[in-house]
């Protein structure tokens, strides 16, 4: 029997390749193993069927396979207080939450870790693309090694107290391998499709959903010298920067959300991907988390991302004494969004991050962005 025999290991499996090959990895390894499926959201459609029962159904296949015991916990109404609430709060304020990060802070890497190490686990392990190394006595999240699926944007918000207890197994491979030993172990979830989008709307519309939710209040699309170019339908359904979805023809280049003015109800919209108002140069940073020991007592300058599906950019941080900070930016930024993550890091060490406050350009707030 390996050392590793002695070593419980919580996973939390949703029913897809990644967590299922996370498994995998550990039962070769020798832990005792436990497969552990999170119930968030209840999604019963009129016919009686839910992608959770269906969802939970795949690692029961998967955990028969790999011989381990399997079960499900639920989370439903925590997941409602934490993250769902905070999704509503932050679009009823016209800004732009993150749900996910919002989710592996409150309840993946909180409720759900309290409840791995209750079952006397020693770690918890995900299928997230991150890395976790231990270094002089720290241990530190890193990138994982498969750029294009690295997720420690969303995991910017999780305690660093609980990083000793985290593994991701999945950090050192890309997602081609982990799809390969999926097949070649003929796990069931072996060629099941990646989950997209946010999981509690799933394929759903999204304005769809959140109209169920929240009141649709219409308003005027103007530009920002006050010339009315058309109606818009809810200020909470336009993202900053975006395309899609206003309706707005005639000549020259396409139109752009490039703010809103939540007192007067107003979109404001421009012509062009660059237009001029959606460019900052600095942000202010609340809820700033870090997971190392970083000296906040002077400026310092590293790389940031400011959405997921995005290169890093050069930064100075300027830490406050309130704990936010202010990040200027070496080139200005492109549709800064308030609610968003910014994170930091150098190279592929993920130093923390926090929620965009506010955009600034030449030390003054864009409160057209706000
Ligand atoms: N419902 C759930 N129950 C338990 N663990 C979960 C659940 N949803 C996600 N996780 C864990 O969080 C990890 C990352 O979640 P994410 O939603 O990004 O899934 P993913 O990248 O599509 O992974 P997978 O292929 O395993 O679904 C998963 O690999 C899994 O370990």
């Amino acid at each position: 029997m390996s050392d590793n025999a002695n070593t419980r290991v919580v996973v939390g499996m949703s029913g897809g390749v990644d967590s299922s090959v996370t498994a995998l990895l550990l039962k070769q390894q020798g832990y005792d193993v436990v497969g552990i499926f999170m119930k968030n959201w209840d999604d019963t459609d009129e016919f009686g069927v839910c992608t959770a029962t269906e969802d939970y159904e795949d690692v029961a296949r998967v955990c028969h396979q790999l011989d381990i015991p399997y079960y499900s916990v639920n989370f439903e109404s925590k997941y409602w207080d934490k993250v769902f609430q905070y999704f509503l709060d932050e679009y009823q304020a016209g800004r732009t939450p993150n749900p996910d990060v919002m989710c592996n802070k409150e309840i993946k890497f909180k409720a759900f870790l309290d409840h791995a190490m209750g079952l006397g686990a020693d770690y918890l392990a995900t299928g997230h693309y991150a890395r976790v190394r231990e270094r002089d006595g720290q241990v530190e999240m890193l990138r994982g090694v498969d750029r294009n699926k690295d997720q420690t944007y969303f995991l910017n918000q999780i305690s660093s107290d609980i990083l000793p207890k985290i593994m991701f197994p999945l950090g050192e491979l890309d997602k081609q391998e982990v799809r390969d030993i999926a097949k070649e172990h003929d796990l069931a979830t072996a060629t099941k499709k990646d989950s997209t989008g946010i999981c509690f709307i799933g394929e759903r519309n999204f304005k769809d959903f959140l109209s169920e939710y929240l009141p649709a209040q219409p308003g005027q699309m103007q530009t920002l010298s006050g010339e009315v170019k058309g109606e818009h339908d809810g200020l909470m359904y336009y993202t900053i920067g975006q395309r899609q979805g206003l309706g707005i023809g005639g000549a020259g280049d396409p139109w752009f959300v490039v703010g809103k003015n939540l007192d007067d109800n107003v979109l404001y919209v421009g012509q062009g991907f660059h237009h001029d108002a959606l460019y900052s140069d600095a942000l202010l940073a609340v809820d700033v988390n870090w997971l190392v020991d970083q000296d906040l007592s002077e400026p310092f300058t590293c790389t940031a991302k400011f959405r997921y599906r995005q290169q890093d950019s050069g930064v100075t941080v300027y830490p406050n004494a309130d704990g936010t900070v202010q990040v200027k930016f070496d080139e200005p930024e492109r549709a800064i969004t308030p609610g968003q993550a910014v994170v930091f890091y150098d190279d592929d060490l993920c130093l923390g991050g926090g929620t965009i406050e506010e955009a600034y350009r030449h030390e003054e707030p864009l409160a057209h962005l706000a």
